[in-house]
């Protein structure tokens, strides 16, 4: 290393390889966060080496023994007028290991030696922290940069995503923007990816935040049908695909589900299922809801029962809103060549249907996508976005049952066998099955504030230690901690600015009263008159 190093402190009492104290300057201290780094001598490849690890401050106390709390305020005062200052800051350092060359791979090691008391502590320089979040750009995804040194990028590891990832935080923190980065890296190493977007937060993903077109607009696939109500004209989107199931291939159970008719009635459900079975069994080309329905009507005055022909009425009148689901038709849009597609990210916009379709819909799309790639007939690897997963697979204290939770299950526990990779997303981590969560071994994690969707956090991730735990709420918008495998150590971003437009950002409230109040001809509201005095010591 030519640079030169910047002392900040020494290394002081007990030191281990994990952690130390290290005394520093009163009037430049590193803040929290700050990256620092110590001489040690390390086994590297069996010979022993100087190293330099680096390490993070974790925590930062200033303390005196003049002023104590023993004191009252009269003694502090005169302490104080006697000029005496004997405070010294000291600050708590993790380290995060050193760099290391294995196999020709730039890898991250842990010491396993003792750091002494005594020993200088330098400020990390650029060019060493730089290291620790780099990859080449064909094998690393540009998220963002260092919280505490912005001028640093920090890129994941596309290898990392090989075991799954989960985006975590509480509702506006940012996670469909940081997906959104996450998606135009992707489309950039000519990924392919299905978004499970009930919200239509990423529709826009093939304009620019002035809604022009990019590089990438022509491999973004929108998938959506006449019941999607995402915050838009469909002639505002572009590549825009018919997203219809053929309402033919639903078992009994599954109209059911779709019409919200409850599992305890049991006798409704045996009516559906009784002509369904019927109706496959007279048209073999497949049939409609209204066949269904003209199915259930006559089922309902000719069936001998009685007590079947109330159930058959009563499932036709709950199943009679299903004729309005235009996403049940005729034909199903295949997942093959249509909705997969080599280097394209489709997106599923399931905006305006009840959740049981949205779990229907996800259930089918992710079988086949899951079947396409264990059979070798796709060619690409393919990233799952699911954004409300914990919609798809709720924790068992729900004690409910999707349709999706079994095939999202399976992938996760043997997706990356196969090259299908999940990025769930959740505001709830309390609310997801703690399995799923915990077998994505890598987290993106934005602020979080609930106790118990921190337990959840801190639950599903054994990397996740506690100093980082602290840290969650304290969190601006934007800024997350990544643990895993997606980074070689535990780092806290700021992710970067978007290229493409969001689909769901936040409204910008003073702007639309504004126009309101402009609509109307009311009065611009006047600032109050300002305080009369200011602050002064006495
Ligand atoms: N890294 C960032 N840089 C700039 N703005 C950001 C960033 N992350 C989020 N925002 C802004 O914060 C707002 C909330 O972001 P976003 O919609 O991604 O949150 P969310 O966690 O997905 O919320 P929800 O759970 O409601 O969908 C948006 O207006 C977005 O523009």
């Amino acid at each position: 290393m030519s640079t030169t190093l910047r002392l900040v402190g020494r290394i002081v009492e007990e030191a281990t390889p994990e952690s130390f104290i290290f005394v520093t300057s009163k009037e430049e201290h590193p803040p929290k966060f700050e990256y620092v780094a110590v001489k040690s001598r390390e086994r590297v490849s069996g010979r022993l080496e100087e190293v330099y690890v680096l390490a993070q401050v974790v925590g930062v106390v200033s303390r005196s023994s003049a002023f104590t709390s023993r004191l009252d305020l009269e003694t502090l005062e005169r302490v104080y007028s006697a000029g005496i200052d004997d405070s010294n800051i000291l600050c708590m350092a993790r380290t995060l290991g050193f760099l290391a060359n294995e196999d020709g791979r730039k890898a991250v090691l842990m010491p396993r030696r003792a750091l002494f008391p005594g020993n200088p502590v330098y400020l990390a320089p650029d060019e060493l922290v730089r290291e620790f979040f780099s990859y080449s750009p064909d094998e690393g995804l540009h998220i963002g940069s260092l919280v505490s040194r912005p001028s640093i990028p920090v890129y994941l590891s596309l290898n990392g995503f090989r075991r799954h990832v989960a985006v975590i935080a509480q509702t506006g923190a940012g996670k469909s923007y940081t997906v959104g980065v996450m998606l135009e890296e992707l489309l950039r190493l000519g990924g392919t990816a299905i978004v499970i977007d009930p919200h239509a937060d990423y529709v826009f993903l093939s304009r620019t935040r002035d809604m022009r077109r990019h590089e990438f607009s022509d491999r973004i696939l929108i998938f959506r049908n006449p019941n999607s109500t995402g915050r838009y004209s469909p002639e505002q989107l572009d590549n825009v695909h018919e997203l219809v199931f053929k309402f033919s291939e639903l078992d009994g159970d599954e109209v059911a589900e779709i019409a919200g008719i409850p599992e305890g009635w049991a006798n409704v459900r045996s009516a559906i299922r009784e002509a369904v079975k019927a109706l496959r069994e007279e048209k073999k080309a497949g049939y409609t809801v209204r066949d269904l329905l003209e199915k259930l009507e006559r089922m309902s005055r000719t069936l001998d029962e009685r007590k079947k022909r109330e159930a058959a009425s009563r499932a036709y009148a709950h199943l009679r809103g299903l004729a309005k689901f235009t996403v049940f038709g005729d034909r199903t849009t295949p997942v093959k060549d249509e909705i997969l597609r080599p280097g394209h990210v489709s997106i599923l916009d399931l905006s305006g249907l009840n959740d049981a379709s949205q779990d229907y819909i996800v259930s089918r799309v992710l079988e086949e996508v899951f079947a396409l790639r264990s059979t070798g007939q796709f060619p690409s690897p393919v990233f799952v976005v699911i954004e409300e997963a914990h919609r798809f697979v709720p924790s068992k204290a729900a004690k409910r049952k999707t349709m999706s939770a079994q095939i999202i299950n399976t992938i996760a526990a043997e997706g990356r066998k196969f090259g299908v990779f999940l990025i769930l997303v959740t505001q709830r981590p309390s609310k997801i099955d703690a399995d799923t969560l915990s077998q994505c071994n890598s987290q993106i994690i934005l602020r979080i504030t609930n106790p118990l969707d921190q337990r959840a956090v801190a639950e599903s991730s054994e990397r996740l230690g506690e100093e980082l735990m602290k840290d969650l709420p304290g969190l601006n918008v934007g800024e997350a901690i990544i643990v895993g495998e997606l980074t070689r150590i535990p780092v806290i971003v700021k992710v970067r600015e978007r290229v493409t437009r969001e689909g769901g950002a936040d409204i910008d409230l003073v702007e639309e009263l504004r126009k309101t109040r402009e609509e109307l001809g009311l009065a611009t509201p006047r600032a109050p008159p300002p305080p009369s005095g200011s602050f002064s010591e006495v």
